[in-house]
């Protein structure tokens, strides 16, 4: 069966078509996104609609620098050169008779929003469509601890996964994580905020190249860089 692209497109409509605009409350409803269901190199064997029922954003547990931050790109968004990338905290199935599996997906979580607030990732990210570049502000909550007082190198993975994909994504394709090498450079205290900056060096066909370099808010240490590929699916493909 040939894999769905129609849904995969709307998701892309959605996550494209949001700008700056007002900071929403937390829980506000957002967009209907529609996902394809399981896609993976082993094929889809068909594709459900999936709707976003609350959009996730900005909470009272950042910190004040992550707001300045959050406040000095929303300004930049006012002409349109940057936008906001929406992120949501959970996915729900609309179905109203819900297979076994799909009752299971209800439960799912987006990993990266699968925390309480304040206590895990807690990211914003803009995306400058000119330049194919995305930057993210992260602030890396308690439950995200490796060692004493440090952030977990995974969750660092996480976030700068999610921001080369978004840099992908916001292209206008679909995309999966083929490939991630990082060099932790610097230890990252647990609570600080960081600066992920992504962008796309190279575009061959189907595979995206991006680059990352993760700083402190004043750019005065690197804490690590990474390189990915990430790959859109092959509709023609099982
Ligand atoms: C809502 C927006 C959110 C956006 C953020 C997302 C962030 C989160 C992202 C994830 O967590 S994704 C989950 C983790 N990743 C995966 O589970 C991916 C698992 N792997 C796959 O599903 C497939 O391998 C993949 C879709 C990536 C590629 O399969 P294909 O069958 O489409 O690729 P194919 O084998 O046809 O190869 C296409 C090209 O890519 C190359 N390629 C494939 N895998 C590669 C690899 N790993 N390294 C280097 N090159 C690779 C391959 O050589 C070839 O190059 P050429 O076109 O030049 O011949």
């Amino acid at each position: 069966m040939l894999r769905s692209c129609a849904p995969r497109l709307r998701t892309l409509g959605a996550l494209r078509g949001l700008t700056g605009g007002a900071r929403p409350a937390v829980g506000d409803a957002g967009p209907a996104l529609l996902i394809p269901q399981g896609f993976s190199a082993n094929g889809v064997t068909g594709s459900i609609r999936l709707e976003i029922p609350s959009i996730r954003d900005w909470t009272e547990s950042w910190s004040k620098e992550i707001r300045l931050l959050f406040d000095q790109f929303m300004k930049k968004c006012e002409d349109g050169s940057w936008k906001r990338v929406p992120s949501y905290r959970y996915i729900s199935p609309q179905d109203s008779k819900p297979t076994k599996e799909e009752g299971q997906m209800s439960r799912a979580r987006i990993f990266s929003r699968s925390y309480d607030d304040g206590l895990g990732f807690e990211f914003v990210m803009f995306h400058n469509d000119v330049e194919k570049r995305t930057v993210c502000f992260f602030q890396g909550g308690p439950h995200l601890q490796g060692p004493s007082g440090l952030l977990h190198g995974g969750a660092l993975a996480t976030m700068i996964d999610v921001t080369g994909g978004v840099t992908a994504v916001m292209t206008g394709e679909f995309v999966m994580t083929a490939n991630l090498n990082i060099n932790f450079k610097r230890p990252i205290p647990l609570g600080s905020v960081i600066v992920i900056n992504s962008q796309i060096d190279k575009v061959e066909g189907r595979k995206f190249f991006v680059s990352c370099d993760v700083q402190s808010v004043d750019e005065k240490t690197l804490y690590s860089n990474a390189t990915g590929l990430f790959i859109s699916l092959d509709p023609e493909k099982k």
